[in-house]
């Protein structure tokens, strides 16, 4: 279907003889947010690193606005509009501003100059932008996840994977993190976020998946889930869901 980014379909692996993931079905369409919530360990980081290229899955298929790109390399799923976000990676001893240059690389699908990207992601974040000479090792927490989400809007996604991003954070950088999603969303920027707090997720999302042992158990739509507190905090401890 045209409206579909992200559609994963079969899913499954895990690491060496270990199967972590078993048989997982989802999809993304163009502008939608969707959460995948769960309780540690039950394989949502490991099925981001599948649909990012970073893990070979045992089988299953990924498609990206509808080409199937399974066996395509994660660098060039990038290139095709994938960004995934894990951490807060940076560069330290480059300035703020080779940080971002150097993520203008895959930017050529959208010819835009690559300078001409740097000030435009620098003039989302005015905090940013007064740091941008110097080294990224010298930023704050916060600033360094603006870095992130700054890089972030240089690649120009239709499909961001958010893992886990708001642990440890400031409420204001997660309310900064959920209005960038929000405006890419606007845009037509497909996200599967991952989330640890429920509350965060259902913030933000249109859907609400939920993982238990390497399947998807349950999905909601936040409305749901505020009507039944209950069902919610289920679903996150695991255990008795549905
Ligand atoms: N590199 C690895 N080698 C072997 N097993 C791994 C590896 N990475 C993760 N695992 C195992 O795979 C399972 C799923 O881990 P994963 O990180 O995907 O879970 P998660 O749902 O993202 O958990 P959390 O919320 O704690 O990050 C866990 O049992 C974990 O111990």
């Amino acid at each position: 279907m045209d409206s579909e980014a992200l559609r994963v379909t079969g899913l499954s692996g895990g690491y060496g003889a270990v199967q972590v993931i078993f048989g997982i079905d989802l999809t993304v369409r163009r502008g939608e947010t969707v959460a995948l919530c769960g309780p540690n360990g039950v394989g949502k980081s490991t099925l981001v690193r599948m649909i990012s290229g970073l893990s070979r899955p045992s089988s299953g298929t990924v498609l990206l606005g509808g080409r199937d790109v399974t066996s395509v390399p994660g660098a060039k799923r990038v290139r095709m509009g994938l960004t995934t976000v894990i951490g807060q990676q940076a560069f330290g001893s480059l300035s703020v501003r080779d940080n971002l240059r150097m993520h203008t690389y895959p930017v050529p699908r959208h010819h835009e100059r690559p300078d001409t990207a740097v000030d435009g992601a620098l003039a989302v974040f005015p905090r940013l932008r007064a740091r941008a000479d110097q080294p990224a090792s010298t930023l704050s927490g916060g600033e360094r996840q603006m870095l992130v989400l700054a890089k972030t809007l240089i690649q120009r996604p239709d499909v961001l994977l958010i893992d886990e991003f708001s642990l440890g954070l400031a409420p204001v950088v997660v309310g900064g993190l959920l209005e960038l999603i929000r405006r890419l969303a606007a845009a037509g920027v497909a996200t599967l976020l991952i989330e640890q707090s429920v509350n965060v997720a259902m913030s933000v999302a249109d859907r609400m998946l939920f993982m238990e042992h390497g399947t998807i158990i349950a999905e909601h739509t936040p409305a749901e889930l505020r009507e039944s507190p209950d069902l919610a905090r289920r679903l996150v401890l695991g255990g008795h869901a549905q």
